[in-house]
């Protein structure tokens, strides 16, 4: 076999693009690229897409950030309402700490050293968050200071626009709300799409919120470094497979597509994690009736299970109506009806209007 054929034969790994976005990290930490073609896609919506059809092994998306909550686009491909993705299945998990940057171009009239590219070491003038900037270093009675942690390097009055992901402002509101309040602000589909845009803008009015390696790749200053309100700011990714047939089936299994995969499975996949596992649903439930969220939610009560988090999305069918999410520790064990989240799924039948297993994954939380 030709070295270019063995080459196409890596099972494609799609994620939320361009490189060196935070999903580019992620995925990084969990397919390593001698075995796997790491694929770049536009949107969330294009890694659902990309496993839903086959065309990637893997793919692997934002799911929830720990100071701004959860990702809605992702929530909404989960929610499926249009039933473009029945076979979408959680495999695995990620968490990466988010450091983020403010990225644009030094003006001229910048009189202050630049801040060192170099992502760990202060170089000279370097201001790291949280010292040296009369800035406040957060406690644990105040988590979320008042004042930013991170102060600019130089001017920003030339600012005209900014650039991110929508997730990105609500984890840097303390900063943005003190240097930059009455800026145009622009989403994006990513943050490293945002340096994308203000690599292109040689005026110098535009500036992204986005990461330090983005810098680096597309040649940008940093404006600011440690923008974030929270320096534990972390966000959780999850690694999406096929599932061989309906999701709400006992089994869902899928082999890798092609030898390469089969010597080597996504770390994510593989890696031994904290010995638990757990478990995502979707549900929804008779409005008109009361009680039937309560009970729906017993049903995991009765077996024991831990619930982790829970989330609303509108149901699309009415108004006021919701879809919920819930997380819970626990596996659906394959092949078997028995196990706690087997026999809860089995109960849930009878007291919600509809649910969807979401995946089983093993934990990666370290506490
Ligand atoms: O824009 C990126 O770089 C992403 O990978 C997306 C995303 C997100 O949706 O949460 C990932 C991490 C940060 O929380 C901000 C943005």
């Amino acid at each position: 076999m030709s070295e270019g054929l063995k080459l196409q034969d890596k099972p494609v790994v799609s994620f939320l693009g361009p490189k060196a976005s935070y999903t580019h990290q992620a995925t990084l930490g969990a397919f390593n690229e001698q075995d796997f073609t790491l694929n770049p896609v536009i949107t969330i919506e294009d890694v659902f897409a990309s496993v839903q059809k086959g065309t990637a092994y893997r793919g692997v998306v934002p799911f929830e950030n720990s100071s701004n909550g959860s990702v809605v686009f992702t929530l909404d491909l989960f929610a499926d309402l249009q039933q473009k993705y029945p076979d979408i299945i959680v495999c695995g998990e990620s968490y990466i700490a988010v450091q983020h940057c403010l990225l644009g171009h030094h003006s001229d009239r910048d009189t202050q050293p630049p801040l060192s590219l170099s992502g760990t070491s202060s170089g000279p003038g370097v201001i790291e968050s949280p010292m040296s900037s009369g800035a406040v270093t957060p406690t644990t009675k105040e988590p979320v200071p008042q004042k930013p942690t991170a102060r600019p390097v130089g001017d920003l009055s030339r600012i005209k626009k900014l650039y991110s992901h929508p997730q990105a402002w609500g984890q840097c509101k303390v900063f943005l709300n003190t240097y930059l309040k009455s800026v145009e602000k622009q989403d994006v589909s990513s943050t490293s799409r945002a340096a994308q845009l203000v690599a292109e803008d040689d005026s110098g009015e535009s500036a992204a919120v986005s990461s330090i390696i983005a810098a680096r790749i597309l040649g940008l200053d940093l404006l600011a470094k440690g923008i974030e309100d929270r320096g534990d700011n972390t966000t959780r990714f999850f690694v999406l497979k096929k599932a061989p047939s309906s999701s709400t089936s006992a089994s869902a299994t899928v082999e890798p597509t092609s030898s390469t995969a089969a010597a080597s499975k996504g770390k994510a996949d593989e890696q031994a994690g904290t010995g638990d596992w757990k478990t995502l649903v979707s549900f929804t439930v008779d409005h008109a009736n009361p009680g039937s969220l309560a009970q729906s939610l017993a049903v995991f009560a009765k077996y024991g299970l831990n619930l982790t988090s829970i989330n609303t999305r509108p149901s699309g069918v009415e108004n006021w109506n919701y879809i919920f999410f819930v997380e819970l520790k626990g596996k659906k064990e394959e092949d078997t009806e028995d196990g706690p989240v087997n026999q809860a799924l089995k109960d849930l039948d009878s007291v919600c209007r509809a649910w969807r297993w979401l995946g089983s994954w093993e934990n990666r939380l370290v506490r």
